[in-house]
């Protein structure tokens, strides 16, 4: 990337910069190919923060299903971790976990099913077999005790797996539905959509060596690193992060090097940082990819403690600099509200995205659906707040939790609403690669390193960033 006239002698963030259009030779978004050149099995650049109140096994299948990566947090015991990536690792890589009840299964069961998923059908099972669907629809104005054999549609329209894609689309469409059953003979094996057909037929979904849902998990700097990363490893986690504030401390380094040790080919990604001596020394630790960003996190409030952090556009072209001169890549983590953020991230360099806080108002996020009379939300809190210290240090003293939670740099409670718009993740992810394979073409660029290798950035003032945003009302 180069700036349009001088390099600013300033630190700048996402806000501050702008893409100018270049003289380009693609003629279409679909051309873009978005797969990662940091070689973790991505293909598209979006990886989920390892965060508590956002990403949990639902989140996991449903972001790797469409080429992007979840990682688990660090604060989840590890044969639970165990468990939850043996469940990823057995979803199918294209259609949807099905939400399964009996039917003599109630409407405030299904409802409270319901939210879990974007498909918005509860499959009703005998032995396997589908015998009937539920919708919300279906489930309002009547007794919450019901069963759901008085409210489901019997014998639903099935579909046999392995249908091509236009073929679902079309079947769904000319029946009005919005979701059906998949079927292999008469087993129920998923659920899809109308829209999931047309993403599948769009997204190459992330998977491993073996076929199965790419999966990803956090490991702290304290405790017992090396068993950590070996029991993760035994379960088959294709990628280990390793995940401190401050990565750039001795302590961190060491955790790179244990886990480096035992990794075998498995890509470690290790920070935080925000300086190319911050990145080099994770890298000589042993990591492929270091993960840059101090402060610019929704949840985050380390720069009003301490003052430390840097502007994230800066930071993450500095470290990607270092990163690519010595054959590895980063990860431009926090700090991404639009689309824009993701591609200006890409264009400074970094082959992966991570967002955090934008996907815990989703579905598919792990902490449970709020109403507020309204509008639906969800709760979320940063992974160095009071609560999360909390639960962090459960095995201690309580004077050593109580000394510990004295030290929090993030918000404990949040309010994350649902676009009623967009509610699902997946609704959130086809805005964001929309909005990158647009800025590619715009760059000339077909894939994720021609971005960066092209890209002409400007600075904007105040006044140029507010121009940009759209005005829904008069004025
Ligand atoms: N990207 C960001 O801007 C930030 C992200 N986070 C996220 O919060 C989660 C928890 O991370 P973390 O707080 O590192 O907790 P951890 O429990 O993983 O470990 C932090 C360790 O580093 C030591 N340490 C030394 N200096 C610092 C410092 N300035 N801040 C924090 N720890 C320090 C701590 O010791 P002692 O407690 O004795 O000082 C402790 O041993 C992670 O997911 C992390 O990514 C947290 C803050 C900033
Ligand atoms: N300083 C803190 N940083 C935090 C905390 N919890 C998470 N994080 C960081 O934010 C990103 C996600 O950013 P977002 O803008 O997409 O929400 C995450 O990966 C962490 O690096 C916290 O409590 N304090
Ligand atoms: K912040």
């Amino acid at each position: 990337m180069r700036f349009l006239g001088n390099r600013p002698d300033h630190d700048l963030t996402y806000a501050d910069v702008f893409m100018v259009p270049n003289h380009s030779t693609v003629g279409s978004r679909l051309e873009v190919d978005l797969t990662t050149p940091d070689r973790v099995g991505t293909t598209i650049p979006i990886v989920v923060a390892n965060m508590t109140a956002i990403s949990g096994r639902r989140m996991a299948e449903t972001v790797a299903r469409r080429g992007g990566l979840a990682v688990l947090p660090q604060d989840i015991p590890v044969e639970v971790l165990g468990e939850v990536i043996t469940w990823i690792k057995a979803r199918h890589p294209v259609y949807d976990t099905a939400i399964t009840l009996g039917p003599t299964s109630t409407v405030a069961e299904a409802l409270s099913l319901l939210t879990k998923r974007a498909h918005g059908i509860v499959v009703v099972v005998e032995d396997g077999v589908p015998v009937g669907v539920v919708t919300d629809g279906a489930c309002q104005g009547v007794d919450r005790f019901t069963q759901l054999s008085q409210v489901m549609s019997p014998d639903p329209l099935t579909i046999p797996a392995g249908t091509d894609l236009p073929k679902i689309f079309d079947v769904l469409t000319d029946a009005r539905l919005n979701a059906a059953p998949v079927v292999e003979g008469d087993r129920l094996v998923g659920v899809i959509t109308r829209k999931g057909a047309l993403r599948s037929a769009l997204y190459q979904p992330a998977v491993g060596a073996s076929g199965q849902l790419l999966t990803s998990a956090a490991i702290g700097i304290n405790g017992d690193v090396r068993g950590k990363a070996e029991a993760l490893l035994s379960y088959g986690v294709d990628v280990l992060v390793v995940d401190t504030a401050h990565g750039h401390q001795e302590k961190a380094v060491e955790a790179v090097r244990i886990v480096r040790s035992v990794a075998d080919s498995t890509p470690v990604v290790a920070g935080n940082v925000v300086t190319a001596s911050g990145t080099r020394d994770l890298i000589e630790a042993g990591a492929d990819v270091i993960k840059v960003g101090v402060g610019p996190g929704a949840m985050c409030t380390t720069r009003m403690m301490t003052g430390v952090g840097r502007p994230q556009f800066s930071a993450v072209e500095e470290c990607a600099a270092e990163a690519r001169a010595l054959g590895k890549h980063v990860w431009a983590d926090g700090g991404v509200r639009h689309p824009r953020d993701v591609a200006l991230a890409l264009a400074a360099g970094a082959a992966n995205v991570m967002v955090g806080s934008w996907f815990a108002g989703t579905y598919e996020s792990a902490g449970d659906m709020n109403n507020d009379g309204a509008r639906l939300y969800k709760e979320s809190f940063g992974m160095a707040s009071a609560r999360a210290v909390k639960a962090r240090t459960s095995s201690q003293s309580g004077f050593e939790r109580a000394r510990a939670g004295l030290f929090e740099e993030g918000i404990s409670s949040s309010r994350m609403y649902l676009d009623p718009e967009r509610p699902g993740v997946e609704d959130l992810i086809d805005g964001i690669v929309a909005g990158v394979r647009s800025s590619c073409t715009y760059a000339g660029a077909r894939t994720v390193d021609e971005l960066h290798e092209r890209a002409v950035l400007g600075v904007q003032s105040a006044a140029g960033y507010e121009e940009g945003r759209p005005l829904p009302t008069s004025w």
